[in-house]
């Protein structure tokens, strides 16, 4: 069992900050999309594939390729969680998991939680701003033994199929979708502290992760008192 949680039926994790470093998305992730793309616009501008997530962006940047690239850029660099971008990122980020340029450097003790909570018979869920395709490629192509952590995720949701983050109405959504786990019995984890507000907002239990690399809590802020370190996740 986790120490300093009441039980928890469902563990529902965010990614950037939570189970991997903020540097791994801002360093790694973010500049491997942005270095990617213009190749990509000049070969598959008018390719039927680019098309879906093309005709996603707002009319004005569909017909323009440089106006394409430059609001793409923007967003990036505003780190804007807007859900046409999160679809191009995940669509990028296939080809740099598939060729090992990528993998995800889960935090030591991300891992094995999720295993002795799944080996427990609870459910493990994903809630972040990036897609849902874009979260299955980092959790199939982790640091971890084994480096596939999919088998052991139930469900997946983003901004699409929830919505924002700092929203409580996201986390009654996701709430909806599994009406057998009733809201005290999920507990959410999250380096963000709207988000975690947004979550208990919904019934929810959620605590703020303290990470390296991550922003300090503000010490008067009263969730900084039930926040929890790296490493003290798992029992093990
Ligand atoms: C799914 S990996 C990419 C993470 C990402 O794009 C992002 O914006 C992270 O947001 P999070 O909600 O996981 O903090
Ligand atoms: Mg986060």
């Amino acid at each position: 069992m986790a120490t300093g949680f009441a039980d928890f039926d469902v563990l529902l994790l965010d990614i950037e900050g939570t189970v991997c470093p903020i540097s791994f998305v801002k360093d790694v992730l973010f500049p491997y999309a942005l270095n990617a793309l213009p190749k990509l616009l000049e070969q598959k501008w008018d390719d039927a594939e680019l098309a879906q997530y093309r005709d996603a962006f707002p009319e004005e940047y569909r017909d323009d390729r440089a106006a394409f690239e430059a609001h793409f850029r923007d967003l990036v660099a505003r780190d804007v969680k807007v859900s046409y971008l999160k679809a191009l990122q995940g669509y990028i980020w296939k080809a740099g998991y598939a060729s090992g340029e990528i993998k995800a450097p889960l935090f030591p003790d991300v891992a094995p939680f999720m295993k002795e909570v799944h080996a427990s018979g609870r459910k493990v869920m994903i809630y972040s701003s990036g897609s849902v395709p874009a979260q299955k490629l980092l959790f199939g192509h982790t640091n971890a033994q084994p480096s596939d952590l999919q088998p052991l995720i139930l469900d997946w949701f983003d901004t699409v199929n929830a919505g924002l983050k700092a929203n409580v109405a996201s986390y009654e959504a996701i709430l909806s979708s599994h009406p057998d786990v009733p809201p005290g019995r999920w507990l959410f984890l999250s380096d963000n502290l709207q988000e975690v507000e947004a979550a208990r907002g919904a019934g929810m239990q959620s605590v703020p992760v303290v990470r390296p690399g991550n922003a300090p809590l503000p010490d008067e802020h009263p969730l900084a008192k039930v926040a929890v370190d790296e490493f003290k996740l798992a029992s093990s």
